[in-house]
């Protein structure tokens, strides 16, 4: 029977990658989609860019939307200080299952949650559920149509404090124009854009860091 895309990726990392090495993980993931087949991983480039903010940030919680086959989760988990959390959403079983073997490989288990379910239905549950108090940083990276809603929703469950930062992929490809023109226009975000591409490939797309004011 035919195997899917994130089959062949889990397949790829249990071939090249080190097991207990997130960072050979991260390198498996990026030489298959660069070389083999395109995947909607952040990639190298924007994971770049990725890295700097979590460094800067330094968050003692992490919420991932878009959890895929777990290559920004194993990215951003490999960068946090000890007993640091990070939880991340994935709404598609079949990217859940793929998930959790990769987090498994990088053996970053301990650190990261993967919450199956859509975020509209979950993040109201963030607090009583997953003892969440507020989030340092939320690395928005789902369906594109749902990072306008889901902000407005986060802030309304006082998810956000003053100081949080929010991290947004694909703001120019596929684009979430109603999204970036809230938070530039927003007196409640700082908001700055890192130009880079498409991942594996020469398209222009970016980041958008925008951190909430209070
Ligand atoms: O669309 C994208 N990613 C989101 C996505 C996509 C499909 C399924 C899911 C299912 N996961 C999911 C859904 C809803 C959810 N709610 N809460 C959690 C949660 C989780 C998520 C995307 C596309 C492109 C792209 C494609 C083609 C092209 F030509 C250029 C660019 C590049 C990217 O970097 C992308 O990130
Ligand atoms: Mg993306």
């Amino acid at each position: 029977t035919q195997s899917t895309r994130p089959q062949r990726i889990l397949g790829a990392v249990q071939q090249n990658a080190t097991r207990g090495d997130p960072r050979s993980v991260v390198r498996a993931i990026d030489q298959y989609c660069r070389n083999q087949e395109w995947a909607m991983n952040v990639g190298d480039e924007k994971g770049c860019i990725l890295d700097s903010v979590v460094s800067e940030v330094n968050p003692a919680t992490v919420l991932e939307l878009g959890t895929y086959c777990g290559y920004s989760t194993v990215r951003i988990a490999s960068l946090l200080p000890p007993h640091a959390k990070l939880i991340t959403l994935e709404f598609n079983p079949e990217f859940a299952v793929i998930a959790r073997q990769v987090i498994a490989w990088a053996g970053l288990e301990d650190k990261i949650q993967l919450v199956e379910g859509a975020s509209g239905d979950l993040i109201p549950k963030m607090k009583e559920q997953f003892g969440v108090e507020t989030f340092d940083l939320v690395f928005l990276d789902h369906w594109k149509d749902r990072y306008l809603p889901d902000t407005k929703l986060m802030e309304e469950c006082g998810l956000l404090r003053k100081g949080s930062v929010l991290l947004a992929d694909n703001v120019i490809c596929p684009g979430t124009p109603d999204y970036l023109e809230f938070v530039r226009s927003s007196p409640r975000y700082e908001s700055q854009y890192f130009k880079s591409h498409l991942e594996y490939t020469k398209v222009e797309d970016g980041l958008e860091k925008s951190v909430f004011l209070g």
